[in-house]
């Protein structure tokens, strides 16, 4: 069956003594939930984070990494260099490495493909703009983005895929797809994948939903069948709010 999962985006926040500071409260709050967690800090904190967290049930994962081993890449990271520091998950296509640093889904392609070489987890993040769901375009985005970056891998592959769909106007905009637009979403997203390679494979694919996901909110949009967890933006930087949502399954 497939896991539950809340993983904590930190995104470009917390110094080396603010990390500190958050991990030591996340490890005082109290999980009551299978849900696996996860954060991401900034990569300069990974090492400390995962030395801070080896002994708990916190994983530290990436916000990012090249597709390359090394080489000529100044200001990148490479999977091997994650794993150096004991990161074996790594999170590829947030919308924001899309708009901002200008990842397309040829680019995402190769670094699933680095990330699984290296017998790395990823958690692949897609979604459409608000455009797109006006237009009411947001099946044939989403789609494509995930046939354009996913569908030249194996079905054994996906037993290191977790899926995050995050619509790019729920994200840090206070404004959250509604539970039914989000199941209605992901239930598209498992059939695009049964699609290509069965429902034994698609039913076994964890699907995460991102975008404005608070306290308030969490229980009613993971009581939703095919919504298997969260990918925490906002949230994610207090714990009391990050463990309610953890506890929200
Ligand atoms: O990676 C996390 C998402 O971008 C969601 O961020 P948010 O919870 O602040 O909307």
């Amino acid at each position: 069956m497939r896991k539950n999962i809340v993983a904590g985006n930190w995104k470009m926040n917390n110094d080396l003594a603010q990390t500190e500071t958050l991990i030591t409260s996340l490890k005082s709050q109290t999980k009551t939930t299978e849900a696996e967690v996860m954060i991401a800090p900034t990569a300069t904190n990974l090492w400390q984070a995962y030395n801070s967290l080896k002994d708990s049930e916190i994983e530290v994962i990436a916000q990012n990494m090249h597709f390359a081993e090394s080489g000529a890449y100044t200001g990148e990271i490479s999977a091997s260099m994650l794993k150096s520091v004991g990161v074996t998950t790594v999170i590829l296509g947030h919308s924001e490495r899309r708009e901002y640093f200008n990842e397309t889904d040829e680019l995402l392609a190769k670094k699933v493909d680095a990330a699984l070489a290296n017998k790395m987890r990823v958690i692949f993040c897609f979604g459409e703009e608000l455009a797109d769901r006006k237009s009411g375009n947001h099946e044939n985005i989403v789609e494509s983005q995930i046939k354009n970056a996913l569908f030249h891998l194996s079905a054994w592959d996906y037993k290191s895929v977790v899926l995050a769909y995050e619509p790019v106007w729920a994200i840090g905009t206070g404004e959250t797809a509604s539970p039914e637009q989000a199941q209605e979403m992901h239930a598209f997203i498992r059939k695009t994948l049964a699609d290509q390679y069965g429902y034994e494979v698609a039913n076994s694919v964890s699907i995460l939903y991102g975008g404005s996901v608070k306290p308030a909110n969490a229980q009613e949009i993971f009581s939703k069948p095919d919504v298997d967890g969260g990918l925490i933006g906002g949230a994610a930087l207090n714990a009391e709010d990050f463990f309610a949502i953890v506890n929200a399954f």
